[in-house]
């Protein structure tokens, strides 16, 4: 499982925490502008939008989880086992395949308003990056500061949602994620008032009793509510730390800690990183399972221009600062 969100202070922030079993071995990758890009059935881009974000680097190509570009849009790709559901190639039609997607949108569009333009003449397919990576079923989520949207592919084609909450994980479809925020409607930071009747007597013995009902657990349909709860009652400061600090708290809210959600006999799921993208000033922030400490990459650190990948290995393992 995984989950993206969004927050805004004096600047836009974007990121997801992402979970699973294993990793494919990530890096923060910089796509300089004139890395040249081979679309499988798009030919060449051999100037484009710098890009900073996680990837797993394969033959020399950013296989990217989730990234901004230089001009603040971002993107990210969750699971969506089950539903996604890609296109064949067709003669004609502006054919990306499932791992160009990011790079497609990024390299080219500076905002969500422009991705709409080009989402409209895209024909997502399933061709595979190759025999060991072959396609995964996502969805995504793209922001920029002014608004955020989700793209689904299923079997009855492309869906594009305005997405107020900013909020993604995983399974159901996003519709019905939506929807099912109805049910918390009631919830509220504030202590809860006595609607339940007038003839009996309670007693807030407790902080925090507002939002009692607000589910805890990992499956994705509960930590869409959680980090939506969370994320749009969020008060903090709008200076950088004040902001990142209070963003990984937002992430921090849908957590998961190893043992508490196994996928087959003593393998369990957990966060293996948690990033937090700067839109405005092109840097990425991220911690690991085993690294609380948060790590920076700042893409405008880097000389832009170049044609070669930039990319840095996650620093792992605990960093503890030694008081005495
Ligand atoms: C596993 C992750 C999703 C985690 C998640 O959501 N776990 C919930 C499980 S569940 O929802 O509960 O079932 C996803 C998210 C992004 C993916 C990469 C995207 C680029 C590239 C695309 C290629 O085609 C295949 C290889 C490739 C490197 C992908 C590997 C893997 O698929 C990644 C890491």
């Amino acid at each position: 499982m995984c989950t993206a969100a969004t927050y805004k202070t004096q600047d836009f922030y974007f990121g997801r925490t992402l979970d699973y079993e294993f990793s494919y071995g990530d890096e923060i990758t910089i796509t300089p502008r004139n890395y040249p890009f081979y679309f499988r059935h798009m030919g060449e881009v051999i100037s484009h939008y710098a890009i900073i974000g996680m990837a797993h680097v394969a033959g020399d190509y950013p296989l990217y989880y989730d990234a901004v570009n230089e001009k603040g849009l971002a993107m990210a790709g969750l699971n969506f086992v089950g539903n996604a559901v890609y296109q064949e190639a067709e003669e004609g039609r502006e054919n990306v395949a499932q791992f160009e997607f990011i790079p497609w949108i990024l390299s080219k569009c500076a905002s969500v308003k422009e991705t709409r333009e080009v989402l409209n003449k895209i024909n997502l397919v399933g061709t595979p990056f190759s025999e060991q990576l072959p396609s995964a079923q996502l969805h995504w989520i793209i922001a920029d500061e002014n608004e955020a949207i989700t793209v689904e592919c299923m079997k009855d084609g492309m869906h594009i949602y305005d997405n107020p909450v900013g909020v993604l994980t995983n399974n159901p479809p996003f519709e019905q994620q939506m929807f099912q925020l109805n049910n918390y409607v009631g919830l509220s930071p504030k202590q809860p008032e006595n609607r339940f009747s007038d003839k009996l007597n309670f007693n807030a013995y407790s902080r925090g009793m507002g939002a009692l009902g607000l589910p805890g657990d990992l499956s994705s349909a509960s930590r869409f509510a959680k980090v939506a709860f969370t994320k749009m009652n969020s008060f903090s400061g709008t200076s950088e730390k004040e902001s990142v600090s209070q963003f990984f708290h937002i992430l921090g809210s849908v957590d998961q800690q190893r043992g508490c959600c196994e996928v087959a006999d003593g393998k369990f799921e957990i966060t293996l990183y948690t990033s937090c993208c700067n839109t405005n000033k092109g840097i990425y922030y991220y911690t690991t399972y085993e690294n609380h400490q948060i790590s920076a990459v700042d893409m405008f650190g880097e000389n832009l221009n170049e044609k070669e990948l930039i990319k840095y290995p996650l620093i792992k393992g605990e960093q503890i600062y030694w008081q005495n």
